[in-house]
């Protein structure tokens, strides 16, 4: 019998909480340890009975890091964990708009002598955008469409009452990186198309709330050297959070599953 990848999560909310469940069982994929914040160490242990749950990844042991917990997890565990050489799966791409960030988390992965991988997360075509990069790209535009619910707690509330709105009503139009910076919960998409593709700086954005959607939909428009393509993503939501889809858990799963296959697609 193959001994199983030891996975370390950080996180365990609503991606985190499904990740778990799907790889319940699997001979090749164990969560040994589970990072979560102090106060959430209680439920973690509830929801990951067999593994180690504590607020700092285990110093030894852990083959593999799954980051699934937010913007700031990745300075405080992933950074240390890849310049140890322990290879990282990260979510939270967003994290990367950050001036610097995404050099030092490359420093610290070839430092460790190892790699982080960036999932696709809630959307498709990242494979199809990044092959095209390489023969050159004109214009790359994201738009990002959810229910007014999904942004509560974001800069969408400033002027405006969300639970009010009658009409679809664009909160944001910018950048990547601004989108990413100002929307960490709700733009890691915006980050992966553009990390993918024309660059934080030059893919443009809009997000928008509409309460005619219960949906999170993704487009991508992209024109280059390689021809066009349009892609709309309608993405059902994870119950535990309206912020997030449901595609992002199985992106993260099918990320680790290609790690340990002997035929990857
Ligand atoms: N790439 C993509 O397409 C997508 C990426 N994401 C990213 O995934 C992240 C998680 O999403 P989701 O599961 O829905 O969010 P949730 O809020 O449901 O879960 C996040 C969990 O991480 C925990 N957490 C927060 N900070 C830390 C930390 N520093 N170390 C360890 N655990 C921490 C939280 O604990 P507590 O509640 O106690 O704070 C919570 O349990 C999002 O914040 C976003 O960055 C999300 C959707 C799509
Ligand atoms: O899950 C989604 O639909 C997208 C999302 O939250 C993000 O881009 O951060």
């Amino acid at each position: 019998m193959t001994t199983p990848t030891r996975i370390a999560l950080v996180g365990c909310g609503a991606i985190g909480t499904s990740v778990l469940e799907l790889l319940h069982g699997d001979p090749a994929l164990k969560v040994v340890a589970v990072v979560v914040p102090a106060d959430a160490i209680a439920s973690a242990r509830k929801a990951a009975p067999d593994a180690q749950v504590g607020s700092a990844l285990p110093a030894a042991g852990i083959d593999l890091v799954v980051e699934t917990a937010g913007h700031a997890a990745i300075e405080q565990h992933v950074l240390p964990a890849l310049a140890r050489g322990t290879p990282c799966v990260v979510a939270s791409v967003g994290a990367l708009s950050a001036t610097g960030f995404a050099e030092k988390l490359e420093a610290a992965a070839a430092a460790g002598k190892t790699q982080v991988q960036l999932i696709a997360g809630a959307i498709g075509a990242i494979d199809a955008l990044a092959a095209a990069r390489i023969g050159g790209l004109d214009s790359v535009r994201y738009t990002g469409r959810k229910p007014p619910q999904a942004w509560k707690g974001t800069p969408a509330e400033q002027g405006r009452d969300l639970g009010a709105l009658a009409r679809e009503t664009v909160i944001f139009e910018g950048s990547a990186r601004e989108a990413a910076l100002l929307y960490p919960k709700n733009a890691n998409v915006a980050a992966t198309v553009s990390l993918a593709g024309l660059g934080l700086d030059r893919t443009m954005v809009r997000l928008i709330a509409d309460p005619a959607t219960a949906e999170n939909v993704h487009t991508v428009e992209a024109e280059g050297a390689f021809g066009s393509f349009e892609l709309t993503m309608r993405n059902k939501p994870l119950a535990a959070n309206p912020k997030t889809s449901a595609l992002t858990v199985y992106s993260a799963v099918r990320a680790l599953r290609n790690r340990v296959a002997a035929l990857a697609i």
